[in-house]
């Protein structure tokens, strides 16, 4: 079981965040909803730990902070990177790179430039980069936006197998879109704003 746990977290004088609990059995995936500036995404950033700039009260996680990896909203592949040099920067044994390239269907694009690909596929390199990086936890902030609605399917049939069906992975996934919940949810919690 992993927990992390805030207080309260405010921005200048702002409180973002208050009273907030996440229980998460290992394997399991947790969907927060919420409406715009509600702190999906700080809450998000302080579990990674890349939040440096709020004032932040709680006990973060308890015990052994889990092994976190984030898929954030923008791809942020490098751009002057092919999508295989992206990925051997995290793997250096490439046939690890090709088997994970090739279950997001990708395997032919190793030698692309992140320019060459759309915004889905690059999503998709993304993914792979997060497994590569063999996480406890991977959280992602609104994976499926900005995608038409058969690119959106396809990539949450590849998050439900790559991770969802996975026993020894949990996911954390801030959406504002209620069917990835009901499509991927074990549990789902929403955040209101202050
Ligand atoms: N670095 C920061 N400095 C000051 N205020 C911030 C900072 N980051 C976020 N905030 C404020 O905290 C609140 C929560 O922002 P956050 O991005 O976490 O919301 P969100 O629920 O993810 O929103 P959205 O769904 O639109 O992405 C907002 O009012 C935002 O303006």
């Amino acid at each position: 079981m992993y927990k992390f746990v805030i207080n309260k977290l405010k921005f200048a004088e702002k409180v973002v965040l208050k009273d907030i609990q996440v229980e998460l059995d290992k394997g399991e995936t947790l969907c927060i909803l919420g409406p715009s500036g509600c702190g999906k995404t700080t809450l998000l950033n302080v579990m990674a730990g890349i939040n440096q700039t709020s004032d932040f009260s709680g006990s973060g996680w308890q015990g052994q902070p889990p092994d976190i990896a984030y898929l954030f909203q923008e791809p942020r592949l490098l751009p002057w990177r092919t999508v295989l040099q992206n990925l051997c920067l995290i793997e250096p044994n490439t046939k690890k790179v090709f088997e994970l390239l090739h279950k997001v269907g990708l395997d032919q694009y190793a030698d692309y430039y992140p320019a060459a690909l759309s915004l889905g596929m690059e999503r998709r390199v993304a993914l792979v980069r997060c497994l590569l990086l063999s996480p406890e936890i991977v959280l992602m902030d609104e994976a499926l936006a900005s995608l038409d609605e058969s690119t959106a399917a396809e990539m949450r049939k590849l998050i439900k197998q790559l991770i969802c069906d996975h026993p020894g992975k949990s996911l954390i996934y801030v959406t504002h879109d209620k069917r990835d919940a009901q499509e991927l949810a074990d549990q789902i919690m929403i955040l209101n704003s202050h």
